[in-house]
């Protein structure tokens, strides 16, 4: 008899490598600059390396969690999409109490953190990013409404709140102008990508806007947020927040995210179908744009 080879076996058993896939990393590392380069801003220079780790570690951890809750309770949806069919808890690889069990350990080990090593407020705004991720989007509108990311999105604007907070122990206008901006900025992002995994979305019954509505009007309301996204950028200058340093990213950059949302807008309104190659370049560069808009910010304020 011959041996059937290890790789070709199914694993039984989870390495620490499928928790940490539990926690979507890569998601998370914007996430997370989105925060580390919020508290530079609130600082106005370098808050100190231990509250950077403390509050790294802990968004990571709370970040973390609200992934690992998703991928809990979307583990139907997920076993059926070839991007998602992977996922540990869907394979069972994990088990929902197991994975439950790891999420809550995360989000409360990460409440603890920023209580007590950062401040209260950035633990409680945490949890809300937690809450709005896990019960407004993912329990409540994901399958129920097209207008779930819109909403839902306010989960991924909360990671700059929680830098904020644990530098200040408050907000002020400039921190949620920094919430609003990822807040319109997310329908570009996501509605580029539903558009390229649209039939993977329509196959499991999740409402996403390409899916009910097409691709016209998903195009015209990316283009419109992606409208709303620049100008409302460039406020935080004439409050005299910021100066021309990200002014000039703001507007460049910010430019580059109208050309591409207009590259995808001006062929699928003529009648074409919106393709996955017309998609891509948006998607991808919507990325690079919030993380140089953050970063332009973080320069800014420090030494401007
Ligand atoms: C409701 C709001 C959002 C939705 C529905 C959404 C959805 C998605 C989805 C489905 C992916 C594909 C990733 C994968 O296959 O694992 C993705 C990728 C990504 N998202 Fe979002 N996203 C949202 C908001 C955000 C926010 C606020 C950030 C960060 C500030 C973000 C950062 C990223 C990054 C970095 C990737 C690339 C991950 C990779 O290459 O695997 N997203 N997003
Ligand atoms: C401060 C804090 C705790 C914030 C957490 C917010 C958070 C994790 C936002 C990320 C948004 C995201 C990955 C959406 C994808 O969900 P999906 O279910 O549509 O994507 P999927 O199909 O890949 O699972």
């Amino acid at each position: 008899m011959t041996a059937t080879p290890t790789s070709v076996l199914p694993r039984v058993r989870a390495t620490w490598r499928d928790y940490l896939a539990l926690t979507k990393p890569k998601v998370i590392s914007l996430l997370l600059f989105t925060t580390l380069t919020a508290m530079i801003m609130a600082q106005r220079g370098w808050p100190g390396l231990t509250l950077m780790l403390v509050v790294a570690l802990a968004g990571y951890a709370s970040a973390g969690s609200a992934g690992v809750f998703n991928m809990v309770i979307d583990r139907d949806i997920d076993l059926k999409m070839k991007r998602t069919a992977g996922r540990p808890t869907s394979s069972g690889l994990i088990s929902t109490h197991s994975a439950a069990l790891f999420g809550a350990t995360l989000q409360i080990l990460s409440f603890v953190a920023l209580w007590v090593w950062a401040t209260p407020l950035s633990a409680w705004m945490s949890l809300a990013g937690f809450v709005t991720y896990v019960g407004v989007y993912t329990l409540w509108l994901k399958r129920r409404t097209w207008h779930n990311i819109v909403l839902g999105g306010a989960a991924g604007c909360f990671p700059p709140l929680v830098g904020w907070a644990a530098v200040t122990g408050d907000l002020n206008l400039f921190a949620w102008f920094l919430f609003a901006i990822i807040f319109f900025w997310t329908p570009a992002h996501f509605w580029a990508l539903a558009l390229m995994i649209k039939d993977e979305y329509r196959e499991v019954g999740i409402p996403m806007l390409p899916v009910v509505h097409g691709d016209r009007l998903t195009v015209a309301q990316v283009w419109l947020y992606s409208i709303y996204t620049v100008v409302l950028t460039i406020l935080p200058f004439t409050f005299r927040e910021v100066s021309w340093l990200y002014l000039g990213v703001a507007v460049v950059a910010g430019g580059w995210l109208l050309r591409l949302a207009w590259r995808l807008y001006k062929p699928v309104m003529a009648g074409q179908p919106a393709t996955r190659k017309m998609a891509v370049p948006l998607y991808l560069y919507s990325m690079l744009y919030l993380a140089i808009l953050f970063l332009a910010g973080a320069i800014d304020r420090s030494f401007l």
